[in-house]
């Protein structure tokens, strides 16, 4: 028998059926023990996919800062209308009470109340606290904090007045971070709750004429996207909200000193109404969605700046990682329109300087 000859016979030998049969349990094993990988890694993709139970609204004690006009107001009316208690915040005792009436319109219930605050949410943090535990005493512990008060200055970089700066992080920023603190307390020895910052389609993306406005924005992502990660564990779910223009009593007096730029460029995106928005923003909350966008360039622009935020759904996860790409590409020709947006306006304004001159 050749050396080749005997190694065949060797290994069919080997190969036979009884030592296939000795090897079988290891092959058993080592089959059972990748499918106990792969399921508790799919458990640890999937885990933070999981959604959360939605709020009940009805009975539910609902605090809305800058409850008083605009979004705040109709969100107020918009979780009115499920059978929530409700606490308007702002500063204006005036259009507080107006408010007031007109959210009562919208009972389900006779039951329900509507208690107005009024204090300034940017300036003292004890302040804001004393207020809070008082409406507490008054209806309940906290079930949903709506933080919407804030205000916006439009305008180029070197014309805004240096204080401007500093005003927008205290209303927009500071005055969504005391509220939150006052009531995290309670949320999280009830393990229990919701928290939304209302910030702007201006807070995912700089904008011309938006230098002291955006940054405000921007900064409640950090802290939305921070604050989830501690409150997850206590059952506490935090919403952002990026609305784009809405017609508003804030919109209009924004509209008074808008840079033409800053309009041309809005305009992509269009206006909504007051009662759209409020009423998808208080579903994201409800169900406890991090992320709460408006129409298809606001759907585009939140998968598109998605970064590390948490997702709430796997459709969600799943629509993230296939649109990514593509909606990039989009966003390529949005920046290339908003630069000849800015272009052709700098033009327009050399040339009408210049014929001032001449005249
Ligand atoms: N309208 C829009 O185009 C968009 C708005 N947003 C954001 O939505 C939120 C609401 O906007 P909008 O409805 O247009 O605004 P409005 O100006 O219509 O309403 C603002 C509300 O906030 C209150 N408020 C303002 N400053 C304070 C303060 N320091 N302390 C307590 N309450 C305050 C106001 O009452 P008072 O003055 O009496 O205190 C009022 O109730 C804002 O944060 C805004 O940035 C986001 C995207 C688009
Ligand atoms: C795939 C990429 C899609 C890109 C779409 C871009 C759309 C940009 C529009 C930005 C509008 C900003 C509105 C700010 C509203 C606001 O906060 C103030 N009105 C507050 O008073």
């Amino acid at each position: 028998m050749s050396s080749e000859e005997a190694l065949g016979s060797a290994l069919s030998h080997w190969l036979s059926f009884n030592s296939w049969w000795l090897l079988l349990p290891f092959i058993m094993l080592l089959v059972v023990a990748a499918f106990i990988v792969a399921f508790v890694l799919l458990l640890y993709m999937i885990s933070p996919l999981i959604s959360p139970k939605p709020l009940k609204l009805n009975g539910a004690h609902v605090v809305v800062t800058g409850g008083s006009s605009g979004i705040g107001k109709c969100i107020a009316m918009e979780c009115y209308k499920h059978g929530a208690f409700i606490t308007l915040v702002a500063r204006d005792e005036h259009k507080l009470v107006q408010a007031k009436k007109e959210v009562e319109k919208c009972a389900i219930n006779d039951k329900q109340v509507v208690l107005c605050i009024s204090v300034d949410v940017s300036k003292d943090y004890n302040q804001v606290e004393s207020v809070i535990k008082q409406a507490q005493e008054k209806l309940g512990p906290v079930d949903m904090l709506v933080n919407c008060a804030g205000t916006s200055i439009s305008g180029k970089f070197e014309e805004v007045e240096v204080e401007r700066f500093k005003k927008m992080m205290e209303v927009n920023y500071l005055g969504s971070v005391y509220p939150t603190r006052a009531v995290i307390t309670t949320m999280k020895e009830r393990r229990m709750g919701r928290i939304m910052f209302v910030s702007s389609q201006a807070g995912q993306i700089g904008l011309f004429g938006y230098t002291a406005y955006s940054p405000s924005k921007f900064a409640l992502r950090g802290l939305a996207e921070a604050l989830q990660m501690e409150m997850k564990p206590y059952n506490i779910y935090v919403t952002v909200a990026y609305p784009p223009d809405t017609d508003t009593p804030g919109f209009a007096e924004e509209n008074k000193t808008k840079p033409l730029e800053t309009k041309l460029i809005s305009e992509t995106a269009g206006v909504c109404q007051p009662e759209q928005v409020a009423k998808i923003v208080v579903k994201d909350a409800v169900q406890g969605n991090f992320t709460s966008s408006f129409g298809p360039d606001g759907y585009m622009l939140s998968a598109l700046t998605c970064g590390m935020s948490p997702v709430t759904s796997i459709t969600e996860g799943l629509q993230q990682i296939v649109t990514m790409g593509l909606f990039r590409t989009i966003a390529l020709f949005y920046l290339g329109s908003f630069d000849s947006i800015v272009r052709r306006c700098m033009i327009q304004r050399e040339h009408s300087k210049a014929a001032d001159k001449r005249e």
